[in-house]
């Protein structure tokens, strides 16, 4: 059985029992409220998110992986084809994606492996968010695959039966739900869909909000949190998870913009606490992070910095470079150095 329903910092579940779950935080609460309601019919599970050491960009040329058709690339690209696969949990294999005439994405192709923080950056317009959406299950290519776990996925979450991976998407938007508290969103799902009592409920909630560093706020409604603290809020939804259910699945969490119109400050909070839910990464309380795996699209240089350890740049439909954080600055590919230094000379064009 399939359901789906909806959360802030957005979960999207698959499970490898016979049920399937979909968390979403999309922009708009209430249309995701009523998308909530008219498929969550059965059963569903919970997710969690993540955090790793922080890596600094610094220059090493040597290390730069540079898609042009150099020849390092394709040295580099034949060790890759020969490298164990065991690890990858999702894989985008050549995958097209038009919006009516408008074709977006022409050929995407890579691996997201166990244990990995991926960024996926690239100029306005250029797809990245619809790569999210096609990795969550919620588009469908129009040609080519996804792979999770090995397993060609056919069509959208919802159609989906068995997955053996948990895949949340956190939009950009916290998408709480006004008229609700922090603590009915926190625990949304939870409230909806698991047979677990109220005050179960209510200490998952808290202890959600700690792992997040958030106290005391469980009877505010959104409207009286800060941006960043929405963010947080939303998080701690991303991450609640059904306490009474064994068997979780790997899981893999999705960031849409996780920082965009935060402060300085306020960025470097969600940045470490996407690290801190991380399976590398220890949460407020000090206990290890359940996310296995994440991708983040973003602009923020901070971002890249601090939560990112291997970068995607996407441009004109497809992956044009791709390499560890540290090797972006340094990279020789003249895209790249355009984006990198911000400059309005180079192949990308306004
Ligand atoms: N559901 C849709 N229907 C029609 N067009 C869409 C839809 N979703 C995205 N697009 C278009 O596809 C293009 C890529 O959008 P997308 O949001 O994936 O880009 P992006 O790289 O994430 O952009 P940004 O960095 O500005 O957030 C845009 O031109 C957008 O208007």
């Amino acid at each position: 059985m399939v359901s789906l329903s909806v959360a802030p910092l957005f979960p999207l579940t698959t499970s490898n029992s016979a049920s399937v779950c979909a968390r979403f935080a999309a922009g708009d609460a209430r249309m995701i409220n009523s998308f909530c309601f008219q498929h969550n019919k059965g059963h569903r599970k919970i997710v969690c998110a993540c955090v790793v050491p922080s890596q600094n960009l610094r220059s090493d040329e040597s290390s730069s992986v540079i898609f042009n058709g150099s020849s390092k690339w394709e040295h580099l690209s034949k060790l890759r084809e020969s490298e164990d696969d065991s690890d990858v949990l999702i894989e985008c294999r050549d995958v097209y994606k038009s919006f009516g005439e408008k074709q977006i994405l022409s050929g995407v192709s890579f691996k997201i492996r166990h244990g990995e923080a991926v960024g996926i950056i690239g100029p306005s317009g250029t797809g990245k968010s619809t790569v999210l959406k096609i990795i969550a299950g919620l588009l469908a290519p129009d040609k080519g695959e996804v792979y999770i776990r090995g397993r060609k996925r056919a069509g959208l979450i919802s159609d989906e039966e068995l997955s053996g991976l948990r895949i949340g998407l956190v939009f950009q938007s916290a998408a709480l739900f006004d008229s609700l508290t922090v603590r009915e969103n926190v625990g949304f799902l939870l409230y909806e869909n698991s047979s677990m009592p109220a005050d179960q409920i209510s200490e998952v909630v808290k202890e959600s909000l700690a792992a997040v560093g958030l106290k005391g706020v469980e009877d505010r409604l959104p409207s009286e949190l800060s941006g960043g603290m929405k963010k947080r809020v939303a998080l701690a939804r991303s991450i609640i998870y059904d306490t009474t259910k064994d068997a979780i699945e790997p899981e893999v969490l999705l960031y849409d913009e996780p920082t965009a119109g935060l402060d300085p400050i306020a960025s470097t909070v969600v940045e470490d606490l996407i690290r801190s839910v991380h399976i590398k990464g220890r949460d407020a309380l000090g206990n290890p992070g359940k996310i296995v795996s994440y991708v983040v699209v973003t602009h923020q240089h901070s971002t890249i910095s601090r939560a990112i350890d291997r970068l995607l740049f996407l441009h004109k439909g497809k992956v044009v470079w791709q390499g560890m954080t540290h090797e972006f600055t340094s990279s020789i590919n003249p895209i790249v150095q355009q984006f990198a230094s911000g400059s309005l000379d180079g192949p990308i064009k306004y």
